[in-house]
């Protein structure tokens, strides 16, 4: 069985946020249980790019519109990843210092008709072609119903929808770029009036998986304006929790952290990673330490964190940490917020991948308040570090934390709300004062099997359904 997944990010060549983690780790576990997975990606100006080097597989010609683009096909030359990758090198378009910007419309049309047309000239052609969000939900439609690929169209194409807030919008001035199809059919690219690349992929692709079974239920109550769309669509959906790669993300093993640690040195490990950060950020290390990673949007519930803060700092005893970037305005609270804090607070606003895993090993508890969160690895990576994960009922954290009080590992609020999220807090700050329960309970934690093995296995199975209900 031969897949290639399409994707804008992948772990470790490209990395924005979760997606990136996803499609750096299920192909190389689905290659591990007999599947032949790979991924086909954009060619970006990065550190990961510019350290490595490459050979050409295809040179080619594209047009978007009235303007042609040479393009190349390149793989890795000096480094063996888990499973195949392929770049799509479109030097004025894709090779950029940035996986997404303004100009994503062009960047990422011409990403899937350069995927499209190389997989078109293969002599053995993939038996599956699964895509990921909306960067790639325009192949489900050119697939189907643009003449250049009619030689393509029996191939089973699944889209996964790893966040359906963001859906690739285009205005119709686009609509000529998309390789000629019969116009009566264009409907199938429109919602609400607009060009909608993930409504696309949803009417076109054989398969739709979303990434916990609790975000596919939501959606069809709030997936920012689609909900009709998922309605009437929800027999192709399927809801698959993600799994998490235990080598990537295994505290034995992990280059990144102070010191490593298994579960019969948990606390001399944690404490090891606690004591760096609260050095470097200044933070008071007897207390419990409660930490942040994420992307800073409304998804996050992230604006609402600068009051949060505040309140906790004020009436609870309780060291924070923030390790995040996006919405400019928090991010200045949550700078100033540092200056009335020092000692009690800090935060790095950046992207660190090597300081993520620190906090993930460091932290005594995990916050994710968000309102939205389709499947949140980063509660599953805290479990495997013996963090405890405080989050709120909402898609993949309600199918994968269970609050103590119900026997689990977890805190769980209901809201994202000023008060839910300070009460939670509160809620921790007392759990960490009961010692024995406390570190009984990252014991637990880190017995959690999120591996990928099962979920990989699921897809599989998904795959040969399709081939044999349409055999
Ligand atoms: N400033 C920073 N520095 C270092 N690392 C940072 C960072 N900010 C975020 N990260 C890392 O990025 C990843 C975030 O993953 P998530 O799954 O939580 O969210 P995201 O919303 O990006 O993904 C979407 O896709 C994934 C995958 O399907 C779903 O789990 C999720 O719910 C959905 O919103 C984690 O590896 C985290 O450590």
């Amino acid at each position: 069985m031969n897949i290639l997944h399409v994707s804008a990010e992948c772990f470790p060549v490209a990395k924005v946020g979760g997606l990136a983690d996803v499609v750096g780790a299920l192909p190389k576990y689905q290659n591990r249980i007999g599947a032949k997975s790979s991924v086909i990606m954009p060619m970006y100006n990065n550190a990961f790019v510019n350290e490595n080097t490459f050979e050409t597989l295809h040179d080619g010609q594209l047009k978007l519109g009235v303007t042609d683009f040479g393009f190349q096909i390149k793989v890795l030359k000096n480094l063996v990843l888990d499973f195949d990758t392929y770049f799509v090198h479109v030097k004025e378009l894709l090779f950029k210092d940035y996986v997404y910007s303004a100009d994503d419309t062009d960047r990422f049309l011409a990403f899937q008709i350069a995927a499209l047309d190389w997989i078109l000239q293969l002599d053995k052609k993939p038996d599956y072609i699964h895509c990921h969000d909306h960067h790639t939900g325009l192949i489900p439609f050119m697939l189907q119903e643009s003449y250049k690929y009619e030689l393509l169209n029996k191939i089973p194409v699944i889209t996964t929808i790893h966040n359906a807030q963001y859906q690739g919008w285009m205005p119709y001035e686009h609509l000529h770029k998309i390789p000629e199809f019969n116009l009566s059919n264009g409907g199938l690219l429109d919602w609400n009036g607009v060009i909608n690349p993930l409504a696309a992929a949803i009417k076109c692709a054989w398969r739709v998986t979303t990434v916990s079974p609790s975000y596919m239920e939501e959606l069809q109550q709030n997936a920012n304006g689609l909900e009709h769309l998922l309605l009437a669509e929800n027999k192709k959906f399927v809801g698959i929790l993600n799994g998490i790669d235990a080598e990537v993300w295994n505290p034995k093993t992990d280059q990144h952290l102070v010191k490593n640690f298994n579960i019969t040195s948990i606390v001399s490990g944690k404490k090891a990673n606690k004591d760096w950060l609260c050095k470097t950020f200044n933070l008071d290390p007897n207390k419990p330490l409660i930490a942040f990673i994420g992307r800073l949007v409304g998804e996050k519930g992230a604006e609402l964190l600068p009051e949060v803060f505040k309140a906790v700092l004020k009436e609870l005893d309780v060291s924070l940490f923030l390790l995040g970037s996006g919405f400019e305005e928090t991010e200045k609270q949550l700078l100033h917020l540092r200056e009335e804090n020092t000692g009690n607070y800090n935060c790095h606003i950046g992207y660190d991948e090597k300081l993520s895993h620190i906090v993930y090993a460091g932290a005594d508890f995990l916050l994710m308040p968000s309102r939205v969160e389709p499947c949140g690895l980063n509660q599953m990576y805290a479990l495997r570090y013996a963090t405890v994960p405080v989050v709120r009922e909402i898609g993949g954290l309600k199918d994968t934390v269970t609050d103590i009080n119900d026997d689990g590992f977890g805190i769980v609020h209901k809201e994202t709300t000023v008060e839910d999220i300070f009460k939670a807090i509160k809620r921790a700050e007392q759990f960490y004062k009961d010692n024995k329960l406390f570190k009984q309970n990252r014991k637990t934690m880190m017995q959690i099997d999120h591996s990928w093995e099962a979920s990989a296995k699921t897809y599989i199975n998904l795959y040969q359904s399709i081939t044999q209900t349409n055999d």
